[in-house]
């Protein structure tokens, strides 16, 4: 079975961060491992507090895992700190590791600010450049390429530029800013769209942590960055479209939309 590690925070109603990541790895087929950035107190409403871990901690944990069980391919989400971000950084380059996908957290859905400004910087010089591929939205990609997006000529412009400064592919996702759910995937082969089905349901907590988990999940089996992007947004447009409703804010999606869940007679 292939393995992919998660080092995200965790999210105590269990859409987005640490638990979104390994309800995705799950359903996407690959064995699940976790570091743990923060714990955060939070409901689909919004974030009420925010404990991070030390770096000693965090490196405790990434040696534990990474010495035992090699993961295929990693997702990096929140990280609130720029001293976390290095321990990643220098994890990353001392066991060789591969796979790297990026999520820039910095603003979570409900407007709680999940980075430090300090952080930002430390993101952009020592992690970035490490990344096969980072996932910005619409904001986090403004104060990664600098300047405002508008339109999707602005969006190719953005990716383009992003791509040029930290060496990395970039999924630059529509979400629910423009362009419905349409992202565009800037590589060194130059850019594609990929044309999602907007799904009317306002229940969104975690879909950045969810496709980027899903991209991970694809590249530890193998498949192609074009693939991995791909099979990644159909897996998101399922989760979305089973149309769980919880919560009082904006909602978890379904993540075993495709697992029965019934173990009453064993195959
Ligand atoms: N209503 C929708 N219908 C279909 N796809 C959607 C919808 N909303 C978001 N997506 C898709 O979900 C993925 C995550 O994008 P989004 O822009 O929502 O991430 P994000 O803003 O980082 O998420 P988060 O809310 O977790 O911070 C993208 O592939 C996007 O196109
Ligand atoms: C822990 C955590 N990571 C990421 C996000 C962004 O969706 C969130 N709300 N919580």
């Amino acid at each position: 079975m292939r393995t992919a590690l998660t080092i995200a925070g965790s999210d105590s109603c269990g859409g987005a961060g640490i638990q979104a990541d390994i309800k995705t790895m799950t359903a996407n087929g690959v064995y699940a491992m976790s570091a743990i950035t923060a714990l955060t107190a939070q409901n689909t409403t919004g974030v009420t507090g925010i404990m991070e871990v030390t770096p000693e901690f965090l490196k405790e944990q990434l040696e534990d895992v990474i010495t035992d069980i090699r993961p295929d391919a990693i997702k990096i989400g929140m990280v609130s700190s720029g001293k976390l971000i290095s321990v990643i950084a220098e994890t990353i380059t001392r066991f060789e590791l591969v796979n790297i996908v990026v999520d820039p957290v910095m603003i979570a859905t409900s407007g709680a600010r999940l980075i430090s400004k300090e952080a930002i910087e430390v993101l952009k010089e020592q992690l970035l450049p490490k990344a096969n591929i980072i996932t910005p939205n619409i904001p986090e990609a403004e104060v990664l390429a600098g300047f405002p997006i508008n339109s999707g000529e602005d969006m190719e412009k953005a990716a383009e530029l992003i791509y040029q400064n930290f060496h990395c592919n970039v999924l630059l996702k529509g979400g629910h800013q423009l362009n419905d759910a349409n992202d565009l995937l800037f590589t060194g082969e130059g850019k594609q769209w990929f044309k999602g089905k907007r799904i009317h349901n306002p229940n969104t907590h975690g879909t950045g942590c969810t496709l980027s988990s899903a991209i991970a999940s694809n590249l530890a089996k193998g498949y192609t960055m074009t693939e991995a992007v791909e099979y990644a947004k159909n897996y998101i447009s399922g989760a979305l479209a089973a149309m769980l409703d919880l919560g009082k804010g904006s909602g978890p999606m379904n993540h075993a939309f495709a697992i029965s869940g019934e173990y009453k007679e064993i195959k």
